[in-house]
């Protein structure tokens, strides 16, 4: 088993994240809960930084809080200087609603609507990246009506195939996301919105996938963005000021996982744009990149309550626990692959395989298959660890079952901060098939 950030086991042989004990969180707050080392974020967030700052280039981290979105969260994204990137009108609500600084807002979406557009032209928000042809029509008839200007980037997929599950990528041709960059479709998409006095191009972006372990990707793309630019320049005067080159960076799941330190990517996106920019003698765009998983994922555990258990003999022990594919739906949706352990027992030997089924109604619904643990018994908190992207944030409520709560835990402190769903939130949006008396 291996322990990030302020992980450890303590004197009770239990697992401690930053400085409290989670079996006394599991008691406390209930399970499933999602538990949060703030610490562990706070350095992830400082390492892309610092990096940057290092090696003196312009640039911009913005937190795709698309990974796990709260207020809490976003706050403390604004706490290390991050910048925002949201794709829908709820987490652009969630971030104005935290007082995030709206210009540092980044708006980004295949579909987005005329009423989300409105309403992040209402918030002045820094920078909407525009997908594709719908949208440049939308955002300026939308700009023109609302008497607004905004920055955009234009999204292009760069046809670069990442090496990672098919769902996640998205840098390939064949992709809903942004405008080619090989057939024509960016040159016409730059010369519409340069005629638009109220859009003002700022840049392109791209994102090729996630979980994404090496560079080469990220060199590639970059390659082929700056393989444009001159044809760009001659034609539309157009430089861009900014190079977005999206998020994707690859973190630890399990001991198959071997991932780059986050500092490696960024230097070599430095390294790689520096070059081309000499090479094209253009003045340095600013580098922008939106990490989410390797901002928050190896940050979140979340705590099980064990309850049945299931002998198929010769075959497997099936041990289910209290939540499953409602509060984490990637192994469901890609076969991502979690390790755990009894955050009560840290000590005890392993002594037998098992596999950890939730609580739905699917037989999909699997978060780990074949672990190693003590033997298990009910009662006991299983801890599965890097849930922290993805988890909260695609939380549902299949068989209405209720979502988590999520509790954040920095130098021996706890702070709830997105309390558990009840029965009665689960219900609050429905209405009666008729009319009570004396109800309209
Ligand atoms: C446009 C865009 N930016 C950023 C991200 C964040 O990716 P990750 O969480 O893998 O860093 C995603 C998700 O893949 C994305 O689609
Ligand atoms: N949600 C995905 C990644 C896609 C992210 C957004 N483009 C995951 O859990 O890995």
């Amino acid at each position: 088993m291996y322990l990030q950030g302020t992980s450890k086991i303590n004197q009770l042989g239990h697992l401690e994240i930053g400085g409290v004990d989670t079996v006394e969180l599991a008691k406390q707050y209930g399970t499933p809960l999602y538990v949060y080392d703030v610490a562990l974020i706070r350095e992830r967030a400082r390492s892309f930084k610092n990096t940057f700052e290092s090696l003196g280039v312009p640039y911009q981290v913005a937190y795709a809080s698309k990974a796990f979105s709260s207020i809490a969260m976003v706050q403390l994204a604004n706490e290390e200087g991050l910048s925002l990137d949201v794709v829908s009108g709820g987490e652009l609500y969630t971030a104005l609603k935290a007082g995030f600084p709206p210009e540092k807002i980044h708006f980004h979406g295949n579909n987005k609507s005329i009423d989300e557009l409105a309403m992040a032209l209402e918030a002045n928000i820094g920078c909407i990246v525009i997908d594709n042809f719908y949208e440049i029509d939308v955002l300026s008839s939308l700009c023109r009506q609302m008497n607004k200007k905004v920055a955009v980037l234009l999204r292009v997929t760069p046809g670069v195939e990442a090496h990672t599950h098919d769902y996640i990528t998205t840098g390939q041709e064949d992709s809903k996301f942004g405008f080619d960059l090989h057939n024509g479709q960016i040159e016409k998409a730059i010369e519409l919105v340069k005629n638009q006095s109220h859009l003002q191009l700022l840049g392109i972006h791209c994102h090729i996938g996630s979980q994404i372990f090496g560079t080469e990707g990220f060199v590639l793309a970059a390659g082929k963005i700056f393989g444009k630019i001159s044809i760009w320049k001659e034609k539309f005067q157009f430089v861009p000021k900014v190079v977005n080159l999206g998020g994707g960076f690859g973190i630890r799941y399990t001991k198959e996982d071997d991932p780059l330190p986050m500092n490696v990517y960024v230097e070599k996106m430095v390294e790689v744009v520096k070059g081309h920019s000499e090479k094209l003698q253009i003045p340095l765009p600013e580098i922008w990149i939106e990490p989410g998983r390797s901002l928050v994922g190896d940050a979140g555990t979340t705590l099980y309550s064990i309850g049945s258990q299931k002998v198929v003999p010769n075959i497997r022990k099936y041990v289910a626990v209290d939540g499953g594919m409602s509060d984490n739906i990637r192994p469901a949706l890609y076969q991502a692959k979690y390790e755990g352990a009894l955050a009560n027992r840290m000590n005890d030997e392993c002594s037998e395989t098992v596999s950890i089924a939730g609580k739905c109604c699917e037989s999909g619904d699997m978060l780990i298959w074949d672990l190693s643990l003590p033997t298990v018994k009910a009662g006991d908190i299983l801890a599965v660890f890097c849930t922290g992207a993805y988890g909260y944030s695609m939380a549902n409520n299949y068989n209405r079952i209720a979502r988590p709560a999520v509790v954040f835990v920095e130098n021996g402190e706890a702070r709830l901060v997105v309390k558990r769903e009840t029965y009665e939130d689960l219900v609050s949006l429905d209405l009666p098939l008729k009319a009570e008396v004396g109800q309209p």
